[in-house]
């Protein structure tokens, strides 16, 4: 074997090295973040039971590729408005999140940096590596728009990789992958590829509540929720779900309820809708707001909720 076969042979072994880490995504409110891990975990599901998981940091999905697995954590909202005991806590989680992970992506709309935007890029340190990842790019009809906004992007953090896609049009989201891969450490795979969905389903029906709650009702009321599934019963292919969606005082309720319960039917439906492709099959799901005064200051009562 001569020199250069050797070196040709290192060479494929790196190539071909697996590769796994965590990653981060943040973000001001808007930007895409649900829509790029959506569309990266391929319309998968985009959460994981935190009780099941070996990593550090609460999962959202896991994407398995040939070479590659990517992990996707939580970064907790940052929020500065209601500082309780559990926002004080997921701003520090938040903190804490992003020194911890492998990379960073930041990802904005393609414009300048605003307010909002900096607030969020202040939390960010110069360790991980973070990739500036500019969304949306589909809206932009001349591509020469971007040079000088990345020019301007360059001078406010040290970005080490600036891409752009457009998560909902699935655009470049590989080039995405490739570049997110550079920055991950060489080791094997920490979950099996079929582990998404391989989950408590008690807890998946909470978290799918959840997230419609924060999606449909305003950005102050979700912190002062948390989501209670009272009973979980499965009778052949129906699934039986009762939750109780609680909230701190009695004037959030009507926040949650709507007019003439609208808000709570539209939480309800899309919840169950999602279950029913989640678990493939029917699910009876009933909703209803529970009034706990203080929640969200008492530790205790978080930790029995699983915060
Ligand atoms: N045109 C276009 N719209 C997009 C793209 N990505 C996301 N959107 C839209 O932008 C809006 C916000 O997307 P989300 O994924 O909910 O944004 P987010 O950053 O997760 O928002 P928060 O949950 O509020 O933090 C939605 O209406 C998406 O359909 C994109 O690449 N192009």
């Amino acid at each position: 074997m001569t020199d250069s076969d050797l070196d040709s042979n290192l060479e494929i072994d790196t190539l071909s090295a697996f590769k796994c880490g965590t990653i981060a995504i943040v973000g001001r409110p808007n930007v895409g973040k649900s829509t790029l891990l959506n569309h990266i975990l391929g319309m998968k599901l985009a959460i994981t039971s935190r009780k099941a998981q070996t990593t550090r940091h609460r999962l959202l999905g896991i994407h398995t590729t040939e070479d590659t697995q990517f992990l996707f954590v939580d970064t907790p909202g940052f929020q500065q408005k209601h500082l309780n005991t559990l926002n004080k806590g997921l701003n520090k989680t938040v903190t804490q999140v992003l020194t911890e992970v492998d990379v960073v992506l930041f990802v904005i709309e393609p414009m300048k940096l605003g307010e909002a935007d900096r607030k969020v890029l202040a939390l960010l340190s110069d360790k991980p590596p973070t990739i500036l990842v500019v969304n949306k790019s589909d809206l932009m009809g001349d591509k020469g728009n971007l040079l000088p906004l990345i020019q301007d992007f360059d001078l406010e953090f040290p970005f080490t990789d600036i891409v752009p896609v457009s998560a909902k049009k699935s655009l470049n989201l590989d080039e995405l992958l490739h570049t997110i891969r550079k920055y991950l450490p060489e080791q094997a795979a920490i979950y099996a590829e079929d582990e998404l969905t391989d989950k408590n389903e008690r807890f998946l029906a909470a978290e799918l509540v959840r997230e419609k709650i924060f999606r449909l009702v305003g950005d102050e009321l979700p912190y002062a929720v948390a989501v209670e599934i009272e009973k979980f019963e499965v009778v052949g292919n129906l699934r039986r779900i009762f939750v109780a969606i609680i909230v701190d005082k009695d004037s959030q309720k009507p926040m949650l309820i709507g007019k003439s319960g609208e808000k709570m039917k539209q939480i309800s439906t899309e919840a169950r809708q999602d279950m029913e492709k989640l678990f493939g099959g029917k699910v009876y799901l009933e909703t209803w707001v529970k009034v706990k005064g203080g929640w969200a200051d008492d530790e205790r009562a978080l930790k029995s909720l699983g915060y």
